[in-house]
């Protein structure tokens, strides 16, 4: 199993071994260490918050439930939802982006300061929200930097970019017990494949600059290392991490080799994104004769022996919905009628904080957990 590069966000060396950890030809997977040892019990307490929300029966969890109110919103004069965005409870295979899956899921977007959040331990998730911002603020800055990806980076993951940034923190739990095969995924128009395939989380790419993943330890994570070498395939390993085909069927061939993602205890497992990709492209397309490619690595999540669920907490470094692209020719990614750039599932703008009978979703979050499931019918 090859070792992932592990990097320090204080090492004055860090911008060079940065540019060395996200080489093209690597995994596009590096560890980071967590700052201290409260920022460890921070991660370990919120990890802790989530699975007692999951825990809660689904009645409850579904007045979380992500929907067109929480949804984020594609700016224009008749904006439009972009579905499966934004904060709110997913139930299992209730995120129309990963069907099927044996996942469910709760995001959470930024408080911004809101008077409502009650005192108590829920504040974990909203000090780890910032801690993870932070962190990954800095890693953005030290991508930035001239020993690392310096002008390759510069114009698309400007400070402007991620001023209304629309980072989550995603709580993950992965339940593979009451698996049915029939709700798996199968590959349209392949019956060798039906019914046979499982996943925590199918293959896809992560949105935004980068993900800081901490997890309960157990495995299951993997990342496509490469294809084999098949006289009938002429794909080059370039969708394994340009996000061109981000969530398309070509990431279930069976030629990709998956290469298990181990927990290393005390570190965040650092991930890329499909924005960083395109913008280190178009920078290094626009100034001849150079190209930086940063992989945003295909990966999944499926079950392992003995594996009966597991947690997982993916924190997604977005930028504002609005963000440009630096430069042709992806400027208009998604909607041909405006420049702005849309991003996937796991992106978008926090119009307002997701609120609920005019409730602080925080303040739900925290009546769910702390004080039980028949409180929340006061909502
Ligand atoms: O749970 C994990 O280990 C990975 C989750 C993930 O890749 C995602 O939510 O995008
Ligand atoms: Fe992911």
């Amino acid at each position: 199993m090859a070792t992932l590069p592990a990097l320090e966000l204080h090492d004055p060396q860090l911008a060079p071994k940065l540019l060395a950890a996200i080489a093209d030809d690597g995994p596009g997977f590096f560890y980071l260490k967590f700052p201290s040892v409260d920022a460890l019990d921070l991660a370990e307490r919120t990890l802790e918050l989530s699975r007692r929300f999951f825990q809660l029966p689904s009645c409850d969890k579904v007045l979380l439930k992500n929907d067109e109110e929480s949804c984020y919103w594609e700016p224009g004069a008749a904006p439009v939802c972009i579905p499966s965005t934004g904060p709110g409870y997913r139930g299992v295979s209730g995120d129309c982006n990963f069907a099927g899956d044996r996942r469910e899921s709760f995001n959470l977007g930024r408080a911004g300061g809101s008077s409502a959040s009650p005192e108590g331990a829920i504040r974990s998730s909203e000090a780890y929200f910032e801690l993870c911002f932070a962190t990954a603020t800095a890693l953005r800055r030290a991508l930035a930097r001239p020993e690392c990806l310096g002008p390759y980076l510069s114009a698309g993951a400007a400070e402007e970019a991620f001023e209304r940034s629309t980072s989550l923190l995603g709580f993950t739990h992965y339940n593979y017990e009451d698996f049915r095969p029939e709700s798996g995924y199968a590959a349209p128009g392949d019956g060798a494949l039906e019914e046979t395939q499982v996943f925590g989380i199918r293959p896809h790419q992560d949105d935004g600059l980068c993900t800081l993943l901490y997890t309960d330890g157990q495995p299951g994570l993997e990342y496509a290392k490469g294809r084999t070498d098949s006289a009938r395939s002429r794909t080059t390993t370039e969708p394994l991490f340009s996000g061109e085909f981000c969530r398309t069927d070509a990431q279930f061939s069976e030629e990709i080799l998956w290469e298990p993602v181990p927990f290393l205890p005390g570190y965040w497992i650092v991930n890329l994104g499909t924005d960083l990709y395109r913008w280190a492209q178009q920078s290094s397309l626009a100034a001849p004769g150079r190209v930086r490619k940063c992989k945003a690595t295909l990966h999944r999540v499926v079950p392992r022996a003995r594996t009966k669920e597991r947690y997982s907490m993916p924190f997604f470094y977005e930028p504002n919905l609005d963000a440009q692209d630096p430069c042709e020719p992806f400027k208009k990614r998604r909607r041909g009628s405006t420049d702005a750039y849309l991003g996937g599932p796991h992106l978008a703008e926090i119009p307002s904080f997701p609120r609920r009978f005019g409730v602080d979703i925080y303040y739900i979050l925290y009546v769910c957990v702390y004080l039980g499931p028949t409180a929340t019918l006061w909502f």
